[in-house]
């Protein structure tokens, strides 16, 4: 009906327009055509043409989430518009290195999933190469002793897990894995070009209610109804959760499956340390990297030279004890927002923009280099020591979440052998800084420690609500996705989403937002 009306409308306003009286035929064939025109460019949906792209873009983080978010804008809006990138730290955020005799180790996010297929991709296209992250043995400490250590022949562990946990090991990895599997529809999603509003939309589009359910139930309670032992659970599940995440399991069950495919084997790390994937996209994505901390956001109306007022979003900054300002059409905030981490201050919106208040998990990363005193752990002779890794259960007399001994960002270090000194670099995680007694108590001996304080995850507390991924009219944030699940796959998903959002709504394709029966509709598509 709207298509004929529009063709008998264009059929006159054509005849007008030409100013000539010439036969009704010839007059209804050019509206019939005009009409067709104009069904094409905005009746059907899909095909409207894009709208100018707007001047300027801000983004607030330089972390790998602000700045993947910043290569798939610049995919989408081309070369016309101005990208500027805020960090009031350092480029790549929680992707950081500390530097012990000359040589660099990572001190934030380290280990990636062979299957984080974004993170394969900017390696690949941004001329990167990866490494194997150590693989050596682990074993669980319960501030007694070792209930469980791994061994380097497969059938004996194989033969160990069963004796212990029966069939629990398995069945647990294949519950990850349907997980997992799951999660990789998100990149079908995402190169069909498909958004999503909110986090919950997008995890319920990966595996409907169940996959809801996991994110607003805790991991106790489903691997508990699932049937999984007590004993399992704390001596296995447990001990991997506080390495990650430095939390129990109540922490939500998605997250948990998200820690749990770190036991996966092929877990790799960038050549040079992983922030060199932030660096190089904002280097490819040409945008300008302003060294300034956000202070606040306020929306404003400006009048061009071309006279039509538009609605722009003004940021204040500060760069030293300057303060400066700029305007915007478009805002991504990819940083958490909290008066602890970013500290950014929405000015009269109305309706307000509501207070954040995600707690993140205080964690401390200290990297030792020296001879661990093994006897803390085992009644074992010294040299025949030879766990690479120890977890540990949810005992409160504890000060560690876990110690491990980790590669430089340059080797590649598939099958670590214990040096013959046996002084190794140790990488520990505990929840506050460590003491200088505590240090002696695990090391005989020590050359060097640095330590890194970080406002780490979120704390999980499920059932939980994930921010809006839109703050305001075309202002987007990227970090609610965290409360799903922190890891740099995540935030990368929701810097190419927030590209994907805000590209979309710039040009009016609400078709390509929140659609349903997604995995569905694009079973059949190439
Ligand atoms: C110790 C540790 C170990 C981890 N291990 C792993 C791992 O092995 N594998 C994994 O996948 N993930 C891991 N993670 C998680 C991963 O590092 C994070 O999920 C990811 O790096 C978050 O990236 P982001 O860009 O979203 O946020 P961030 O990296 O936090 O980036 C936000 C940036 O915004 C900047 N900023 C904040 N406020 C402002 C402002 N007002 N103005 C300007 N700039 C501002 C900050 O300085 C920061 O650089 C780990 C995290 C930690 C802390
Ligand atoms: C997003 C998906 C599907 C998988 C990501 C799996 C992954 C690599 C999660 C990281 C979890 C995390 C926050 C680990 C922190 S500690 C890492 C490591 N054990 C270390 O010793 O540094």
């Amino acid at each position: 009906m709207r298509a004929d009306n529009w063709a008998f409308q264009s059929d006159n306003s054509a005849s007008r327009a030409m100013g000539r009286t010439g036969g009704r035929l010839a007059c209804s064939t050019v509206g019939l055509w005009l009409g067709l025109l104009l069904l094409c460019s905005w009746g059907f949906p899909g095909s409207a043409e894009p709208r100018a792209p707007p001047e300027n873009i801000a983004i607030i983080g330089a972390g790998i989430g602000g700045t993947s978010a910043a290569y798939y804008l610049r995919q989408k809006f081309g070369n016309d518009v101005k990208i500027d990138v805020f960090e009031k730290g350092e480029v790549g955020g929680r992707l950081a290195t500390v530097t012990m005799q000359g040589q660099e180790y990572e001190s934030g996010g380290s280990v990636i999933h062979p299957l984080n297929l974004h993170m394969k991709r900017f390696v690949k296209d941004l001329g990167l190469s990866a490494v194997q992250s150590p693989s050596g043995l682990v074993g669980v400490y319960n501030g007694e002793t070792l209930v469980y250590e791994e061994s380097s022949w497969f059938i004996i562990n194989m033969i160990k897990l069963i004796w212990h946990y029966g069939f629990q090991s398995l069945r647990m990895h294949m519950w990850v894995e349907d997980i997992l599997d799951k999660f990789m529809r998100i990149y079908r999603y995402q190169s069909h070009d498909y958004a999503f509003s909110s986090v919950e939309k997008l995890l319920h589009s990966l595996g409907g209610d169940d996959y809801l359910g996991l994110f607003n139930r805790s991991l106790l309670e489903t691997l508990q109804k699932a049937g999984f032992s007590e004993k399992f659970l704390d001596e296995i599940i447990t001990p991997v959760m506080r390495i990650n995440y430095g939390q129990t399991m109540n922490i939500n069950g998605f997250v948990g499956a998200v820690s749990m495919s770190c036991t996966d084997p092929g877990l790799w790390a960038v050549k040079g340390g992983n922030k060199l994937v932030c660096s190089r996209l904002l280097q490819a994505s040409k945008s300008n990297l302003i060294s300034g901390s956000v202070m606040s956001i306020e929306e404003k109306t400006r009048t061009k030279q071309t006279g039509n007022p538009t609605k722009v979003y003004e940021a204040v900054y500060q760069t030293g004890s300057e303060t400066h300002s700029a305007f915007y059409d478009i805002v991504l905030v990819a940083t958490p927002l909290n008066r602890k981490m970013s500290n950014i201050t929405f000015l009269n919106f109305d309706p307000p923009i509501e207070e954040f208040h995600q707690y993140y998990e205080p964690l401390v990363t200290t990297l030792i280099k020296g001879q661990l005193n093994s006897t803390v752990f085992t009644s074992r002779a010294l040299d025949e020591f030879d766990l690479g890794t120890v977890l540990t259960t949810d005992n409160p007399d504890l000060f560690i979440n876990s110690i491990g001994f980790v590669s430089s960002v340059e080797e590649s270090n598939n099958n670590p052998q214990p040096k013959a000194d046996r002084s190794h670099v140790w990488k520990i995680f505990s929840a506050g800084p460590l003491t200088k007694e505590q240090i002696l108590k695990l090391f005989v001996s020590y050359d060097y420690a640095v330590k890194r304080s970080w406002l780490a995850y979120p704390h999980y507390t499920p059932p939980e609500k994930c921010p809006s991924i839109i703050l305001h009219d075309r202002l987007y944030y990227l970090n609610g996705m965290e409360v799903a699940a922190s890891a740099m796959e995540m935030s990368a998903v929701a810097g190419y989403n927030a590209a994907l959002l805000a590209y979309h709504r710039w040009n009016g394709h609400t078709h390509m937002i929140d659609q349903e029966d997604l995995y569905e509709k694009l079973k059949t598509e190439l």
